[in-house]
């Protein structure tokens, strides 16, 4: 990688590239071939707090701009993206593994947020109320929540992360981001084209290390306002319990279990095209890729069959390979974990229609698979597999539909399939998530408000509604 520019192993803070105090630093591999790629430095408490101290100190001279002048620098760092979309796509792909013309499309959705968010900021409107009283006068403002701690995973390692800087300092908050741990050089890469872009020192802090260390200090401080996270709801609700005792502001995109519908009077070969699109997206490995399929049994064995045949001609392979559509799992322990999905759904009776094992591949690749016979109680229905396991459900009812769909802790995004105007009111009206994607296996984009209900999360990222998490109402009451 050491042909590529935008790589860079030091972290970014108060403007400087800098290497950890200890002079530690983490490895970080390629999935495709468990190959070192590079390392990053293994920073810590003190960092992080010299961190938060810079964008503490940075934000009252971004406030102080205009915000058409912050939109400037903003449409700076989206055409940049846009001009390194080649570099920042392969980078993405040698830290990720999901395929180059998946990366290629996670760039342009990563810009997006920042296109979307700088002319967003230009809108930030207050409000007049007519008074309570002659003499008096209520004058609502909008102001920035203050610094912003992001936490993000790797699924998405460019576009999870400007879904919240760019709302965050659009907004004229400052902004300490720690990535996963696997996937920071993308993290890194936007720090040094927000640098070009000339975003002032301080207002775009990236830490690398560990977890723990700089969650704790992140979720500790007093000058952390907000936390934004995306990642599992287990971890999503350990930094919930840390940011009690200072009262920050939390945006949380955690975990999710789509359920994928589809009705009698549906057209099931689009239904088909749609489940593709929904299960294999970044192999499965995406909060809002279905998890559980459930098929009304008159169009039950047709749809089974044309998606179990799909899924064998998937090709798999590393994302820089011609026409590779599934790449590897993260790491070894996620292909574990579709393992025992698979054990625990066949153990119990399901039966396998494509795949079922570990690619010839080896390392971190599995089969596309599709289960029929799947059950309520089996582990591919209740938790999420974060892999390219499609399992199947029979139903006969629109109203048992709805009860197993909603039969779950988790609350992001649901799809369904069907042609009937009335079913498709009274199913969208009842499903217990965020998101409905309908006739469509594909919702993301950055102008709807992303978000999850129950333990999917809380707030939403990307639309109008985005930027409301990064600001405070404060209201004036003036005597006259
Ligand atoms: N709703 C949504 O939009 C999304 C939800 N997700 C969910 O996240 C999961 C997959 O992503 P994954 O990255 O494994 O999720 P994790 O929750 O394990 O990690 C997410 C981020 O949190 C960090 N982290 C982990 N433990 C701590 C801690 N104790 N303190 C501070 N930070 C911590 C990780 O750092 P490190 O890498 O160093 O461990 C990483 O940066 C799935 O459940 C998926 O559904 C993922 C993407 C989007
Ligand atoms: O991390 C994820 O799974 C993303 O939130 C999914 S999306 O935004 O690309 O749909």
């Amino acid at each position: 990688m050491s042909d590529t520019p935008l790589l860079r192993e030091s972290c970014y803070i108060d403007g400087k590239w800098v290497k950890a105090d200890g002079g530690g630093t983490i490895a970080v591999t390629d999935p495709a071939t468990g190959a070192r790629i590079g390392a990053v430095p293994d920073m810590g408490e003190a960092e992080t707090r010299r961190a938060i101290e810079a964008a503490h100190a940075a934000m009252p001279g971004w406030v102080a701009l205009t915000a058409k002048e912050r939109a400037t620098i903003l449409r700076r760092l989206h055409d940049l993206m846009m001009t390194h979309q080649e570099e920042l796509a392969r980078l993405l792909t040698r830290e990720q593994g999901k395929s180059l013309a998946e990366a290629r499309g996670e760039i342009a959705y990563a810009a997006s947020f920042i296109e979307w968010f700088a002319e967003e900021g230009r809108r930030v409107y207050g409000d007049v109320i007519p008074s309570h009283a002659a003499d008096k006068r209520i004058v609502v403002l909008k102001q920035p929540v203050g610094v912003v701690a992001a936490i993000t995973p790797w699924n998405f390692p460019s576009a999870m992360i400007t879904r919240k800087i760019a709302p965050a300092l659009a907004a004229g908050c400052a902004v300490v981001l720690k990535p996963a741990s696997e996937t920071p050089f993308s993290a890194l890469a936007l720090a040094a084209l927000a640098e070009e872009a000339g975003l002032p020192a301080g207002l775009f802090n990236v830490i690398t290390g560990g977890s723990r260390a700089i969650g704790g200090e992140l979720t500790g401080s007093p000058l952390v306002r907000k936390l934004s996270f995306t990642g599992s709801t287990e971890v999503g609700r350990l930094l919930l319990g840390q940011c009690a005792p200072t009262i920050k502001k939390a945006s949380m995109e955690l975990g999710g279990n789509a359920p994928f519908i589809v009705f009698d009077d549906a057209d099931v070969d689009a239904a088909v095209e749609g489940a593709l699109a929904s299960k294999y997206r970044n192999s499965g490995q995406t909060c809002v890729c279905t998890n559980r399929f459930y098929v009304q049994a008159g169009v039950h064995d047709a749809f089974v069959a044309k998606l179990a045949e799909r899924s064998r001609a998937l090709k798999v392979g590393n994302g820089f390979d011609d026409g590779t559509q599934i790449g590897p799992l993260i790491n070894p322990a996620a292909v574990e974990k579709v393992e025992q999905h698979v054990a625990d759904a066949t153990a119990k009776g399901a039966v396998v229609l494509a795949g079922g094992h570990r690619h010839k591949l080896g390392g971190s690749f599995f089969e596309p698979t599709v289960l029929s016979g799947v059950t309520q109680d089996m582990l591919i229905a209740r938790e999420e597999t974060f892999g390219p396991v499609a399992g199947v459900i029979r139903f006969e009812t629109e109203a048992d539909a709805i009860a197993l769909a909603n039969d779950s802790e988790f609350g992001l995004a649901a799809y369904f399939y069907a042609r009937d105007l009335g079913r498709v009111w009274r199913v969208a009206e009842a499903l217990e998530t965020g998101i409905v994607g309908i006739n469509t296996g594909l919702i993301s984009t950055e102008v709807a408000p992303f978000g999850g209900v129950k333990q999917s999360g809380i707030g939403r990222e990307g639309s109008r509604y985005g930027i409301e998490d990064y600001l405070e109402t404060k209201y004036l009451c003036m005597g006259l």
